[in-house]
């Protein structure tokens, strides 16, 4: 149903042109003050556009401000400086009630004493939608998240997963131009995780609406978005999509934390690089050989260091190798593939050859 065509009284959101972005940030700031800490800079002068459908993710350790950010476009928060526009529209002054967003919270947040079809209708019930219009949409949003079956029971009835799924089909009712999403798959285990970023992902491309997902788990954000920016201490130090992150790190912490890395520096860096500076070599781009073997001669391009195993891991699909490099050196970590063979020499305690290409050591900068 477009916006306009509602019959609910509700305020019609404001059509923007498709090319004006669902979010921009200008100098964001906010400034936390307590009597214990004095005052913390919890983001510092975000810069920061979203497209209206995009599937954005803000990733960063605990304490990074990644929350923060998020109250501050929910509304929750007011900032210490800066400005917040949404479709267009300067809200930074505005209540969380007249901006068009909706927020998922990693505890469902729903009300126990009412049915699953009563959550979902909740938004619609506030704004006097009739009846029969509610049960009809709360049962079409239930449809969406596969709930169809649950709509009489209560939130206690359900499991954690079909929780977050009603929590979705209510925050996305009366389809806001911007989900914010607050750690939403942080209490579930692995599998079900896993099944609910399928889920994600699906509801965002059925219903089109842009998704502001805030996770500390890089997997997550890897997988799930088609840009994500990465906050350190307050401020987003890179912004792109996944695969130019991970190639193409800013800094040492960006490497480190999209994925996992080696970060070659000081006189390590002069001896397998040949010049000083900090290095990214991602494990999947080292391999092993044999002292003496035809696959220790280096191919064109290759650098290599001769080293010894100090741990094997084997992960199923994949092995996780550490190699101290001679004589001394941080240890470096090789990701082998196991669909080949690991050498025979592969044991921990022996002298092994590590090599990669020059082209896949990404210099960092200072
Ligand atoms: N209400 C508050 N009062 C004082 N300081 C706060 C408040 N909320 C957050 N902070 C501080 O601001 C900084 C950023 O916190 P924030 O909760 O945004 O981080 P986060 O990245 O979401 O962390 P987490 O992943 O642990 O939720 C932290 O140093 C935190 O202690």
């Amino acid at each position: 149903m477009t916006e306009a065509a509602r019959t609910d009284g509700h305020p019609a959101h404001s059509e923007a042109a498709p090319d004006t972005p669902a979010v921009r940030l200008t100098a964001l700031t906010k400034d936390y003050t307590t009597r214990t800490t004095g005052t913390v800079r919890a983001l510092d002068a975000a810069e920061l556009t979203i497209q209206q459908g995009e599937f954005f993710t803000l990733l960063g350790p605990s304490g990074s401000g990644k929350t923060t950010l998020l109250r501050l476009i929910a509304g929750f928060e007011r900032p210490t400086a800066g400005r917040i526009d949404l479709a267009g529209r300067d809200v930074t002054a505005l209540p969380p009630s007249r901006r068009d967003v909706h927020t998922v919270f990693q505890d469902y947040a729903l009300f126990p004493h009412m049915t699953v079809e009563q959550n979902v209708a909740y938004a619609l019930t506030v704004r006097g939608v009739r009846k029969a219009e509610r049960l009809a949409r709360a049962r079409e949003a239930l449809h969406t998240v596969q709930l169809d079956d649950h709509a009489r029971h209560r939130p206690a009835q359900l499991s954690g997963g079909q929780r977050q799924r009603v929590a979705l089909a209510r925050a996305l009712i009366d389809r806001p131009a911007l989900l914010l999403l607050d750690e939403p798959l942080a209490a579930l285990d692995r599998r079900l995780r896993h099944e609910l970023q399928r889920e994600l992902a699906r509801l965002q491309r059925a219903t089109g609406v842009t998704f502001l997902l805030v996770t500390h788990d890089q997997e997550e954000a890897l997988t799930l978005s088609d840009r994500l920016a990465v906050l350190d201490h307050g401020r987003l130090v890179q912004t792109g999509p996944p695969r130019d992150l991970y190639d193409r790190p800013a800094t040492a912490f960006v490497a480190a934390f999209v994925g996992t890395t080696n970060l070659v520096r000081d006189a390590t860096a002069v001896r397998l690089m040949g010049a000083p500076g900090t290095y990214s070599i991602r494990p999947e781009h080292l391999r092993i050989a044999a002292p003496g073997t035809p696959d220790a001669t280096p191919r064109p391009g290759e650098r290599t260091t001769h080293g010894r195993i100090t741990g094997i891991a084997h992960a199923g699909a994949h092995t996780r190798l550490t190699v101290r490099p001679d004589p001394d050196g941080d240890e470096l970590t090789v990701l082998h593939l196991n669909t080949s063979a690991l050498p025979d020499a592969a044991r921990p305690g022996a002298s092994v050859l590590v090599l990669w290409r020059t082209d896949d050591a990404r210099r960092l900068p200072e």
